[in-house]
């Protein structure tokens, strides 16, 4: 980290895949450990700030949802310096007062994945690291008053399910969410919010409703042509937070999450294998001796 490191790492969901009104850029090809990020990352100036962003589906989004390189897109974040990662999503809708066009920042996860790499750990090094609030309540508060600043309709909190994908759901997918209480589906929250706890970042979301999934009565099932007119409506409100969450970046994080790995490590330090110590160095340097 230094003084020109980005303030804001920001990873462009659906249908965003560059960040208007950028300025001083430079594209960054980032090499990690896990693989290539889904795209460069693009650095540039911001509302006065460095920011760095990464298009999650890669620059034509050619990555499906289990495709993307989620430890990769962390890693080269963190790699930059960032501290603070806002996560971009479209979203479907599972209650009726979250509305398409409706802006949230969601404060709980539901990891219904199954064939992703939701972990830096492994490889001869154990971690358990803590997600009861999987978002950063910190971060999520200032994201939350960003999007208020708009004129969208916005709600905070509510529990988003992340599933495989890239198919939809089935309406009894849809209706069993629903009856279990979930407000909203989308397919990659996890693990990204995951490895950020892990990297010790600071993560939020900002969700995009596009749509009311498949359960409800009135209402078409969802499909990608909804989801992409949706955006098209909305993602411009999506850039005037973010613009309106840079200016309240100024002060350094107070909670826990630069820490998260302080009580998470569980492998006696003489049993690592050399090269995962080097692979894993970035996350865990400071809490190993040399
Ligand atoms: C284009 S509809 C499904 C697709 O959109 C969402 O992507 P993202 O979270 O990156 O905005 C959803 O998770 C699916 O990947
Ligand atoms: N209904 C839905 N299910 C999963 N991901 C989505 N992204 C946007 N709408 C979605």
């Amino acid at each position: 980290m230094s003084e020109n490191s980005p303030v804001l790492g920001i990873i462009g969901g659906s249908g965003l895949y560059q960040f208007p009104g950028l300025t001083d850029t430079a594209q960054v090809e980032v090499e990690t450990p896990f693989g290539a990020p889904s795209a460069p990352v693009i650095t540039g100036t911001l509302a006065g700030k460095r920011v760095a962003f990464l298009a999650r589906h890669g620059l034509g989004h050619t990555l499906t949802p289990t495709e993307v390189n989620y430890r990769a897109n962390i890693y080269a974040l963190k790699s930059l310096g960032v501290r603070r990662v806002l996560g971009v999503s479209a979203v479907g809708s599972l209650r009726e007062d979250y509305a398409p066009g409706h802006l949230i920042v969601p404060n709980q996860l539901i990891d219904f994945t199954r064939k992703r790499a939701s972990s830096f750990f492994g490889e001869g090094l154990v971690a358990h690291v803590g997600v009861p609030d999987p978002f950063c309540p910190d971060f999520s508060e200032l994201t939350y008053q960003a999007i208020s600043s708009t004129d969208a309709m916005t709600h905070q909190g509510g529990t988003l399910v992340t599933i495989e994908g890239p198919r939809f759901s089935t309406r009894a997918e849809s209706h069993l969410f629903r009856s279990w209480g979930v407000s909203l589906i989308g397919m990659t929250a996890c693990p990204e919010a995951f490895l950020a706890r892990e990297a010790g970042l600071c993560y939020a979301t900002i969700a995009h409703v596009t749509d009311y999934d498949v359960w409800h009565q009135s209402e078409e099932p969802v499909s990608v042509e909804m989801v992409i007119q949706t955006l098209h409506r909305s993602l411009h409100i999506v850039q005037e937070a973010i613009l309106s969450l840079l200016e309240s970046l100024d002060a350094e994080p107070t909670c826990g999450c630069e820490s998260s790995l302080e009580k998470a490590l569980i492998t006696n330090p003489s049993h690592i294998p050399p090269e995962t110590r080097q692979r894993l160095a970035l996350l865990v340097g400071k809490y190993l001796e040399p």
